[in-house]
């Protein structure tokens, strides 16, 4: 499409603490949001590593942000390898479609390939922005709205041995964060959260409530320990026929399957209330295995944690893979051409070596696609069903596909950044 748009390029620079305020009312404004409560404002701000920040100018407008957050993101095998977390991307509408944005990716891919981090992943507002950049979507998540009236749940033995609390969710942040942080290694696509970020889950301001109770929380205990928890809000609501209120669910943890299943039969359970709404839930996610009517849940399935290779080497070398495989890789990546090229891959469910080579190529794709299958998510066959990975030696892709998969727990990144 043509742009009319005219004017000199944005000047692209690191933001200083002092333009923080500026940068994140653009990025606010950008989102067509109304401004945030101070509370949520004031963490963000806090967890910006500035150095990591970059922000476009035009004059003393500020018309552009892009942060990296520097995460440790579990892979396949468990390992927690150095990602940058990009985050509160916004380009002003004054200033879209001019390549602010390309601008700002190309140097922050930079930024993150000199600071060694292997990998870069995000969060998208929309599917369609990333991929031209090199990121491929290697989480999907699910969102269901059950009939709690007509889907009930038959849970495993065990059950009846959690006891389950509320507990206000301040004070028990720090048993949920115990909760969390033992779960962080066997699952690929969490983050070992540093200092603050617990907090996000605390938000609960007023006028993002839209009805429902302030954010309560339950703990699952068992012989005096927390083995579990659920927050969520209730939203009551009266119709012709009786109560029919909402329980609204924003997090749920459990270190074991009967402290999981008995969170899930308190929220299926609660009195008045006969919609269970659960968002950004695993895909394998316990629930739907003990549920009598899945029809009656409406799971839907969106896409959640993109992630772009940024030194191919060293990001395949990170993790393992669950069968053995040697295969050379093909890759093709316009924006990060230091990845293009022949990449020999040897490894195993102990390690792996990821090397360059001029041996023939077995597959050939792009690093979208490596970004993709990276986490175990999505299958390189499919990929190639699809036609987005080409199979250059026969057996190459079986191998490959089946190695790159991950039969443990599905990737999954339980929040936003
Ligand atoms: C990780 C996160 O924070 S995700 C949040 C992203 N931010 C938002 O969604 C806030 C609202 N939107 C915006 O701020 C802006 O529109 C942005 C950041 C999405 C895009 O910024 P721009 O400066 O307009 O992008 P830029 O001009 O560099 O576009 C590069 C290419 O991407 C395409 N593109 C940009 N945004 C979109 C989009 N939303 N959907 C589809 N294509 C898009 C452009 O058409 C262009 O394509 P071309 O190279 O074929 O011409």
């Amino acid at each position: 499409m043509a742009n009319e748009q005219t004017g000199p390029a944005p000047e692209l620079r690191v933001l200083r603490p002092d333009e923080w305020d500026t940068s994140y009312a653009n990025l606010v404004r950008a989102f067509g949001g109304p401004p945030e409560a101070d509370e949520e404002r004031e963490l963000w701000r806090e967890l910006t590593e500035f150095g990591r920040f970059l922000a476009a100018w035009d004059g003393d407008a500020c018309v552009g942000s892009a942060g990296a957050f520097s995460f440790r993101l579990t892979v396949p095998g468990g390992a927690s390898v150095p990602a940058a977390g990009v985050t509160m991307v916004s380009v002003a509408a004054t200033h879209r479609r001019r390549g602010v944005l390309t601008s700002m990716m190309r140097r922050q891919l930079d930024d993150v390939r000199s600071w060694g981090e292997p990998l870069a992943v995000l969060t998208a507002s929309e599917p369609a922005i990333y991929g031209r950049f090199g990121y491929g979507a290697a989480t999907f998540q699910t969102n269901a709205e059950i009939d709690t009236r007509r889907a009930g749940l038959s849970v495993p033995a065990g059950t009846d041995d959690v006891g389950l609390r509320y507990a206000d969710p301040a004070d028990a942040l720090d048993a949920c964060e115990a909760v969390y942080a033992q779960l962080v290694p066997g699952r690929p696509g969490m983050l070992a959260r540093g200092p603050g970020w617990e907090r996000l889950g605390l938000l609960d301001p007023e006028s993002e409530r839209g009805g429902a109770s302030p954010l309560q929380c339950v703990l699952a205990e068992r012989g005096g320990e927390t083995v579990g928890y659920a927050r969520f809000r209730v939203k009551p609501s009266w119709g012709p026929g009786g109560p029919d209120g909402e329980v609204i669910l924003s997090a749920l943890e459990a270190l074991d399957p009967a402290a999981g299943a008995a969170l899930w039969r308190f929220l299926f359970d609660i009195d008045l209330t006969s919609t269970l709404v659960a968002r950004g839930r695993p895909v394998d996610d316990g629930w739907q295995y003990l549920v009598s009517d899945i029809r009656r849940c409406r799971p839907a399935l969106r896409d959640a944690l993109y992630v772009r290779l940024v030194d191919v080497g060293a990001a395949l070398d990170a993790r393992t893979y669950q069968a053995p495989v040697d295969v050379v890789l093909d890759v093709e990546d316009a924006f990060c051409p230091w990845n293009t090229g022949r990449w020999r891959l040897t490894g195993d469910v102990k390690g792996a070596s990821c090397e360059r080579t001029q041996d023939a190529a077995d597959l050939a794709l792009s690093v979208r696609e490596l970004g993709a299958a990276y986490l175990g998510g999505v299958g390189l066959s499919a990929l190639a069903a699809a036609g987005r990975v080409r199979e250059l030696r026969r057996g190459a892709l079986a191998e490959a596909s089946l190695a790159f998969g991950n039969a443990g727990a599905a990737p999954w990144l339980p929040h936003g950044f």
